[in-house]
């Protein structure tokens, strides 16, 4: 594996790969590696001749107050496991070497990106869209990877990629889970042991979603109450949103029998947010 830190070095390597007919797999992260993202370079790797992978913690999508600062990081250890995985190209630039003057332009999906953990989070989704055009732009991949745990940010991304045009293939990859059913996250080492122990509400309201729709509660407003009631019976947990919406445009349902709802999950444990989201009536996926 080659870690290469500019744009321009990243580009000369590629290029001629590009010219000679193969194709790149592409695996953005944020780094602080866990086996979800090992999970979307495995595919990257199973579908392409060449596997880039890039670790960039992203300034322009983390708000004044979020954890920009102390996000986790350990690009020793990421590269080690980047290596052993069989990537060609770990891409780490530095934030002058993505952003050398302040972003004048800006990639943004409003409508969409505005709501739910975006409502939360404001701007934070213009700030993906944008970094992440600007990674396709550097390596020009085939196919990119992301994970079906950031349910919203994958359905942004193909939405802009829809609307420019861009020449990529977006590959959605199944949530990867702890042997209790919480989700991988590089945000869990924040928890502590107690909180880490209270975080298991996140998949269990999941589950308790699963229940409530078999049990064939229809009403999107009383469904909505029973899933915070069940949340609020974990004295640690705080939702942020709780939301069943349609699975392909995240628009509001009006009832939910007789088409797949998505049931989308941001909850908060003392400081550390968790995402979570299952897509219930629709076999098979979304796992
Ligand atoms: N458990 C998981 N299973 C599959 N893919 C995942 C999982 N967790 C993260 N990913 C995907 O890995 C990619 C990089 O995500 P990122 O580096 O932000 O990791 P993260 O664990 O989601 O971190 P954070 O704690 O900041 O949310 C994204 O496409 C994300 O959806
Ligand atoms: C896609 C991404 C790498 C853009 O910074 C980030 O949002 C993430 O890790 O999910
Ligand atoms: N959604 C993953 C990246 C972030 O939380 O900023």
């Amino acid at each position: 594996m080659e870690t290469v830190k500019t744009i321009a070095e990243l580009r000369e390597r590629l290029s001629p790969l590009r010219r000679r007919g193969k194709t790149i797999g592409f695996v953005p992260t944020m780094g602080y590696l866990h086996v979800g993202h090992m999970e979307l370079v495995a595919r990257a790797r199973a579908a392409n001749d060449v596997t880039v992978t890039s670790i960039f913690v992203n300034p322009l999508q983390f708000g004044a107050n979020e954890d920009l600062a102390k996000y986790p990081r350990d690009l020793t250890r990421d590269s080690a496991l980047l290596e052993a995985a069989g990537v060609d190209f770990l891409f780490a630039p530095e934030v002058a070497d993505m952003y050398p003057r302040p972003m004048e332009t800006v990639v943004d999906v409003p409508k969409l990106g505005g709501q739910l953990e975006g409502a939360v989070r404001p701007g934070h989704f213009a700030g993906v869209a944008t970094v992440v055009t600007k990674l396709f732009n550097i390596v020009q991949p085939d196919s990119a990877y992301f994970g079906e745990k950031d349910y919203q940010q994958v359905t942004v991304i193909r939405r802009m990629v829809e609307d420019l045009a861009q020449p990529v293939n977006v590959v959605a990859v199944p949530t990867v889970r702890e042997a209790d059913g919480l989700a991988c996250s590089s945000r869990n080492v924040y928890l502590s042991k107690e909180e880490r122990a209270a975080a298991v509400i996140v998949p269990a309201t999941l589950a308790e979603a699963e229940r409530l729709h078999a049990a064939g509660v229809d009403d999107v407003a009383t469904f909505e109450n029973a899933l915070r009631d069940f949340i609020a019976t974990e004295p640690l947990a705080v939702p942020e949103v709780v939301a069943l919406r349609d699975p392909d445009t995240l628009e509001e349902i009006r009832k939910i029998s007789g088409h797949p709802v998505l049931v989308l999950l941001y909850i908060r444990i003392g400081t550390t947010k968790l995402l979570d989201n299952r897509v219930l009536g629709r076999t098979g996926e979304n796992q």
